[in-house]
């Protein structure tokens, strides 16, 4: 949609993920597969401009699938894709007046200090979704809901900013959660 102040905020995320993030070429993924685009979210998440864009948009697409500040407390998931999309999240719900706290699972608990394996705002008892950059087989973030859930965390659902079409939704679903995501491959063109 444009209107007289321009393209509305998912469009213009949109632009700049196709522009910022996506890397043709032959790659290997998180999950051993091979694949012959990437997309290098973490150009994004860390990008001056894109960065604020995503906690509005994810926060709007939450909001709209019921899982926006008034029915949840926290977001977060594994280490490091996940970590700038959890903190524009609560960067864009504090600049709407609403309260969101953001956690980081870490990939293994800590061995000293006070060895968390999640760090933040304590999540045990409290509402959360698990969040990540991007899901291809859905392995990290289900990882994240693991942890969430051996740490007595009630998992609402996962949001994601691109989906990769690729087995992520089945296996998170079949997990009894609800997947959303803001962009699939028809989006970014790769369809
Ligand atoms: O759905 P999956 O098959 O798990 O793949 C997606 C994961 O791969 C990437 O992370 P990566 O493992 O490269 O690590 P990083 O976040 O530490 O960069 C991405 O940030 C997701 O976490
Ligand atoms: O599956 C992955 O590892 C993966 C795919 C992708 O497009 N982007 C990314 O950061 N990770």
């Amino acid at each position: 949609m444009t209107d007289n102040w321009g393209p509305a905020p998912r469009e213009q995320l949109r632009r700049l993920v196709t522009e910022l993030a996506v890397v043709h070429g032959r790659v290997t993924l998180a999950s051993g597969r091979e694949a012959d685009y990437y997309v290098d979210l973490r150009r994004v998440t860390l990008h001056h401009e894109a960065a604020p864009l995503i906690g509005h948009v994810l926060l709007d697409l939450l909001e709209e699938v019921g899982l926006g500040t008034q029915e949840v407390d926290a977001v977060g998931g594994l280490t490091l894709g996940a970590d700038p999309v959890a903190t524009a999240l609560l960067h864009a719900a504090a600049s709407r007046g609403q309260q969101l706290d953001a956690f980081v699972v870490r990939k293994e608990g800590k061995a000293h200090g006070l060895q968390r394996r999640i760090e933040g705002p304590d999540v045990t008892g409290r509402r959360v979704v698990a969040v990540e950059d991007t899901s291809t087989t859905g392995g990290s973030v289900l990882t994240a809901v693991e942890a969430l859930r051996e740490a007595g965390a009630d998992v609402a659902g996962v949001a994601v900013i691109v989906d990769r079409g690729t087995g992520a939704r089945e296996r998170i679903e079949a997990e009894g959660l609800s997947y959303h995501y803001v962009y699939d491959l028809a989006d970014l063109g790769l369809a």
